[in-house]
């Protein structure tokens, strides 16, 4: 099996708002004691070594420049691009009046390297090998005006390769968000640091290669600045041995947990089965089941390893909490009485406990609400249930998924993750790790059912409710980048992944 490589992998740990690297790059310029300009230059310098390193034989390029830094970034790199033999047109947009002393000297170099500085209009002729995005950068601050967007639907539109200078044009840097027309770019070269925005929601869509140019700026330590997130993978995770402890040869069941999932309301009897064989397939030591009568004898076929309990009440599931040393609850639940005296169940006890899907909803309904500061909590919540749980839209949550994530996790005093494209697992503290596993494929039933076994197994083999989570959510989804890597995004199903979680744990 080929061992999943996150094509992020190459990429630093660190992850920064946009206003901490608007800050590392102010007190670089004020240490270097210039306008900026050096900084820029350097910018420019590395962007076009990725360029040539991408277009080895770029012979002819075409450069959109912007009214700000970021436009100041992509004249310089004309003017190099020019002086080293490529054949260079610039277009320019906005108002270049408000250009600051850096950006005007970026043009000005342009300028006098002969380059034809053209502003861009609607019948500029955007040919070549390889397109400059120097629009906006990380001064986006809404929706892109008018003729920003016209110019972005040109680039789009003129269907050759964009090489995007520190950020897409169009993508919020910080949250990931796009509000309309965003550059889709094949390779970014972003600057300084990873913005923690490029990693997530709509960022991975449109940034293609992601490349980082660190510049020679002041380091972050020193200027006090502590990165807001951090980037995870299975296979960093994997380097870092943040997993388990191998196996002894006089082990016994007892060392490795009893995972008891209660959920699998009429009807919805396969999410339980799909918690209770992921919990198997990541090395619990013995799994339960407390569902819906009916649901017993197919989950025995299936899955005759697990002990099954039909329950018709709480009462009936109190011997089986007894027994457990580790929770799951949601997966099929539902949010009728049934589920509701199961979930009261399971909120008196004291195990470790993962809540998800409707043990969320749930828990989101009025009346519900508790936190889970005396206990070891994951909640898995997807943006949805994400929104329920905080009284908000989807897209509210989504429009800054890092601020969602540390809401939940200090509201609920638990680890949370917030599921999604780029899904950031975040605890009581303010941490964020965000992992860049994953791909399309996930988003199909199941697949949560899936994730919330891995975690509880994770948790009944000793891990920590963060560990459990990033390492639970970075298996998870490296398997699903094993399962489409041969077979492809469409058509994958959640059970798709119990073979690989097998190996990819071992
Ligand atoms: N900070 C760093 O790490 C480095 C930054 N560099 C480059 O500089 C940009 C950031 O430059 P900045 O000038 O702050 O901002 P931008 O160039 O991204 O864009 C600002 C200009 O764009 C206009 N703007 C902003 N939002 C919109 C919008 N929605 N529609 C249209 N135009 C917009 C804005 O005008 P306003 O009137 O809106 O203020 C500005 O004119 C960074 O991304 C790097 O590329 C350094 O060169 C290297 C280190
Ligand atoms: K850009």
């Amino acid at each position: 099996m080929n061992r999943p490589f996150s094509a992020k992998d190459h990429l630093p740990a660190q992850l920064f708002s946009v206003a901490q690297i608007r800050e590392l790059d102010r007190q670089t310029i004020a240490a270097q004691g210039d306008d900026g300009f050096t900084l820029m230059h350097e910018a420019a310098t590395s962007a076009l070594s990725v360029l040539q390193h991408h277009w080895v034989d770029a012979r002819k390029i075409t450069v959109i420049a912007g009214p700000g830094n970021n436009g100041g970034d992509a004249f310089i790199l004309a003017a190099l691009a020019f002086e080293c033999g490529i054949r260079v047109r610039v277009f320019t947009l906005g108002d270049l009046t408000k250009q600051t002393s850096a950006a005007q000297k970026a043009l000005n170099m342009a300028v006098q390297t002969g380059i034809s500085i053209e502003r861009l209009s609607t019948a500029s002729d955007l040919s070549g090998d390889v397109l400059v995005d120097g629009l906006l950068g990380t001064g986006l601050s809404s929706e892109p005006r008018d003729e920003f967007a016209q110019a972005i639907a040109a680039i789009n539109a003129a269907d050759i390769p964009v090489l995007a200078l520190d950020v897409p044009s169009g993508l919020n840097a910080d949250s990931g968000v796009v509000y309309g027309p965003v550059v889709k770019a094949d390779v970014t070269i972003t600057f300084i640091g990873v913005k923690r925005g490029l990693l997530t929601a709509s960022g991975p869509d449109v940034c293609g290669a992601l490349e980082l140019a660190e510049l020679s700026v002041i380091d972050s330590a020193h200027a006090n600045i502590v990165a807001d997130a951090e980037r995870i993978s299975w296979a960093r995770l994997h380097d870092e041995m943040r997993g388990l402890a191998p196996r002894r040869g006089n082990a016994h069941k007892g060392h490795f947990g009893h995972v008891l999932v209660i959920g699998g309301e009429s009807g919805f009897g396969g999410a339980a089965m799909m918690a209770v064989e992921a919990a198997g397939r990541i090395g619990a030591g013995l799994v339960s089941c407390a569902t819906r009568p009916e649901h017993v004898p197919a989950l025995l076929t299936r899955r005759p390893e697990v002990m099954a309990l039909g329950v018709n009440s709480g009462l009936e599931l109190a011997p089986a909490i007894q027994r457990a040393t580790i929770l799951a609850i949601g997966p099929g639940l539902g949010q009728t009485s049934w589920s509701e005296l199961l979930l009261q169940q399971v909120l008196g006890a004291q195990q470790p406990v993962v809540l998800d899907a409707d043990a969320l909803n749930l828990l989101a309904s009025p009346g519900w609400h508790c936190e889970f500061s005396e206990r070891v909590a994951v909640l898995t919540p997807h943006p949805g249930e994400a929104a329920r749980m905080l009284g908000m839209t989807v897209t509210e949550v989504q429009t800054d998924r890092f601020a969602s994530a540390r809401l939940l996790a200090q509201r609920y005093q638990a680890v949370v993750v917030l599921k999604g494209q780029g899904s950031l697992i975040a605890d009581p503290s303010g941490r964020v790790a965000l992992c860049t596993d994953g791909n399309p494929g996930m988003s199909c039933g199941g697949m949560g059912d899936v994730l919330t076994g891995v975690i509880a197994a994770l948790l009944a083999q000793g891990l920590n409710a963060w560990d459990a989570a990033c390492l639970g959510v970075c298996c998870h989804s490296a398997a699903a980048d094993v399962a489409v890597a041969d077979a492809g995004v469409r058509g994958l199903l959640a059970t798709d992944l119990m073979p690989i979680l097998r190996e990819l744990i071992n």
